[in-house]
């Protein structure tokens, strides 16, 4: 908030090491198995999204060789159908789109087009680059399906970062407005500061100023104008079991969403523990229909009540 200094500064390096390492803080498991299992489900996921949906792989969104999407179709394809694009985790170091198509069978089955992004990890990509390509990727589909029914983004930690960062995104030198009807931001990191402090920034090679620069949390309390559609849904999760610094990493930006000066246009922003989930079962849980997130995924994407 802007009242004191940010409460982070108050932690020892050893603390706010332990704050952003998402895997000390699972319950049911070690750290590494937790990992192993993250990276085996969404293997799994995404070996058997491949093998039963109509779908284009390594789509190019750009000229570089990193830029590239996975679009899944649901069934009796359409391309008026409502479009989800996923922005995996990772600390914008690891993970892939390979590995992440997670919402894929689910929200296909509910006749979603699924796409998932890959973007250039550092050390190669810096966070402005990242920033920069998440954004081409949402223009490239708003330009190759202009008849969309709306286009929601779903990012998991880093990822819900670099998806937040489209509240700010200035379209215009782009020449198209994307049809964004809703954010899903999942265990999201929106003050990129402290990260300049752990181990995490190594390969990141952050500046404060570069953490400023790339910081939704910080961009949104200077803000001077509305950034989005007021009817555009803005869903802030975190799991039960994330470490204490990213609930306030989430709650934080939740508050700072509305805005007093930009209340009266009521947006749409809604702010969720999700019961009994650590990092990692929060979004591999995605792979099942019945799990709460999937539900109120689908239910803002299809506007049921
Ligand atoms: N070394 C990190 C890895 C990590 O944070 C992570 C791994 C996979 C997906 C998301 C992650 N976190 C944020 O992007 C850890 O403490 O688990």
């Amino acid at each position: 908030g802007m009242e004191g200094p940010a409460p982070w500064k108050r932690l020892s390096k050893e603390e706010l090491e332990d704050q952003y390492s998402p895997s000390r803080w699972v319950i049911r498991r070690g750290a590494e198995e937790a990992l192993r299992t993250y990276s085996h489900i969404g293997d799994e996921a995404t070996k058997k999204a491949r093998a039963t949906r109509k779908s284009l792989l390594h789509v190019s969104y750009g000229d570089g060789e990193g830029e590239k999407l996975d679009i899944y179709f649901p069934e009796g394809v359409s391309e008026a159908s409502p479009f989800c694009l996923f922005f995996h985790g990772g600390y914008w170091q690891s993970g892939s789109k390979d590995t992440s198509a997670f919402m894929v069978n689910p929200l296909t089955e509910q006749g979603v087009t699924v796409v998932v992004v890959a973007y250039d990890i550092a050390p190669k990509g810096t966070l402005d680059q990242m920033v920069d390509q998440v954004t081409r990727s949402i223009v490239f589909v708003q330009k190759q399906y202009p008849c969309n029914e709306g286009i929601y983004l779903c990012g998991h930690s880093a990822g819900a970062h670099l998806a937040a960062m489209m509240l700010l995104a200035n379209w215009t030198k782009h020449g198209v407005t994307p049809n964004l009807k809703g954010f899903f931001l999942v265990s999201g990191i929106y003050d990129l500061k402290p990260i300049v402090y752990t181990s995490q920034n190594a390969p990141l090679l952050m500046t404060l100023e570069d953490a400023q620069r790339n910081s939704p949390q910080l961009l949104l309390e200077v803000a001077l104008t509305r950034p989005l559609d007021p009817a555009c849904h803005v869903l802030v999760s975190v799991g039960q079991h994330d470490s204490p610094e990213f609930h306030r990493q989430s709650k934080e930006f939740y508050q700072v969403l509305p805005g007093p000066t930009l209340r009266q246009g009521g947006w749409n922003a809604s702010f969720e523990e999700i019961h009994d989930m650590d990092h990692f079962e929060i979004i591999w849980n995605l792979t099942q229909k019945d799990y709460v997130l999937t539900q109120m995924i689908l239910r803002t994407i299809l506007q049921e009540p």
